[in-house]
């Protein structure tokens, strides 16, 4: 059975409401403070991802079951959250994930969680999953020195579980930190989870203490917004409306806002959500560096690539260490289109749309990456048909994502 999903261009509607689940990162995060806080956090609507749900089950179930083996799939924040986690409770634990997944490094994580007192080891290969937590956990320091420059997960999992920490943690950063709008989150969602921290200099410190009675309401995915605004930036116009989006997010990915400026969409916040709406404009390429919000890497490198507009991009060293090398996928089906995405200089990357030549129908390949096919998908606004293989990886993040599709007017079909 063919798991692709053909989309046409049916009845493509100017103007549509368009509900996004909840953040991915930041339902994860809630997951492991309510878990933590043993019924002092709660959370309110909770991401669908399929990374928050086998999160949550993971939680919930591993509560129970002692000697588990337990299985993130493809979800990288679940599987570094959850080794900091588990080894803070003790546990005796196997954690592994998908193929690609222990082709993830987790080395900076573990090797601050064994200098912190927990005992940890590896299955298969030294510094990727699977991880084998082996219980006990006794603190025999609280000052970590941690490399900022792989990802920023790894200071995430460790900032989540300090103020359970019986010292606590000073977590010094070493290198260039990474994604650090996603530690911005993490902290700000421990401040409204009743935990205090200070940054001074490269250190940030998080005393033991107690969380407070709250409530984690989580926005919708910014990230996800992601693709509706590419959607919009290709049509010639469109008004999409995204309920319950705020100006002041946690999530660095709002940044997607500004971006799309650059591509003729503007955004109207309202105080029921934004409005973005494609307006008449002169695309001018530029250098835009995507180190604090990896995620609208693909986003924006596909769009421009359609529009035949050179733009260059930096801060995409990340991008090799995710569900995929994305940047060879987004080399390899680029190429479908006639576009190079060239790296001319060290971590800078310029689309070179020389050779741009859209055929009116394309296959495009996914590698059990969510985010390519959402990128790859805005495509259908501008030809007849475009086949997205392995279409369902969308779950990872935005399980409804073809549903949404076809409210806006496309064909969606097997
Ligand atoms: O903390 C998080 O929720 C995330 C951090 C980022 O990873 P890196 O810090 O590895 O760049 C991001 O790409 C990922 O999708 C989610
Ligand atoms: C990189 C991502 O997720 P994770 O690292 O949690 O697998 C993502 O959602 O793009």
């Amino acid at each position: 059975m063919s798991s692709s999903l053909i989309i046409k261009k049916e009845n493509f509607k100017v103007e549509e409401t368009i509900q996004l689940t909840g953040s991915k990162s930041e339902s994860n995060r809630a997951l492991v403070l309510a878990a933590l806080s043993k019924g002092k956090v709660n959370i309110n609507n909770l991401s669908a991802a399929a990374d928050t749900v086998t999160l949550e089950n993971i939680i919930n179930q591993q509560i129970k079951n002692k000697n588990a083996v337990i299985n993130v799939g493809p979800a990288g924040t679940a599987m570094r959250f959850l080794t900091a986690y588990l080894s803070l409770l003790g546990e005796k634990v196997e954690i592994t994930g998908s193929e690609r997944m222990k082709q993830r490094p987790i080395g900076t994580l573990v090797n601050a969680l064994l200098s912190l007192g927990a005992d940890i080891t590896y299955k298969e290969v030294d510094g990727y999953p699977p991880v084998l937590v082996n219980g006990a956990f006794e603190q025999k320091t609280k000052h970590i020195l941690i490399r900022g420059d792989i990802s920023s997960q790894f200071l995430t999992a460790l900032l989540l579980i300090a103020s359970s920490l019986p010292q606590g943690l000073e977590l010094e950063i070493m290198d260039e930190l990474t994604s650090k709008p996603y530690v911005d989150m993490t902290l700000a969602m421990l401040a409204q989870s009743g935990i205090k921290h200070s940054w001074k200099k490269d250190t940030i410190s998080i005393a033991p203490q107690s969380f407070n009675q709250s409530t984690l309401t989580i926005e919708p995915d910014w990230s996800a917004a992601s693709y509706w605004y590419s959607v919009a930036a290709l049509s010639e116009k469109s008004k999409i409306y995204l309920p319950h989006l705020k100006k002041d997010s946690l999530q660095g990915d709002s940044a997607i806002a500004g971006i799309m400026s650059l591509f003729g969409v503007t955004t109207i916040f309202t105080d029921e959500g934004i409005v973005i709406e494609k307006v008449d404009y002169e695309v001018k390429p530029q250098l835009l560096d995507f180190k604090e919000c990896p995620d609208l890497a693909q986003t924006v490198v596909v769009c421009a690539a359609i529009l035949g507009k050179e733009f260059s991009f930096t801060g995409l060293e990340t991008l090799k260490i995710k569900e995929t090398d994305r940047i060879f996928a987004l080399q390899t089906e680029l190429a479908k289109i006639g576009v190079k995405l060239i790296e001319t200089q060290a971590d800078i990357y310029q689309l070179d749309c020389e050779e741009l030549n859209i055929p009116q129908s394309i296959k495009v390949a996914t590698y059990e990456d969510h985010r390519m096919a959402m990128a790859f998908a805005p495509l259908a606004t501008i030809i007849e048909e475009v086949i997205i293989e392995e279409a369902m990886v969308v779950e990872k993040s935005y399980p409804h994502f073809w549903e949404d599709f076809k409210k806006i007017g496309f064909e969606v079909s097997s």
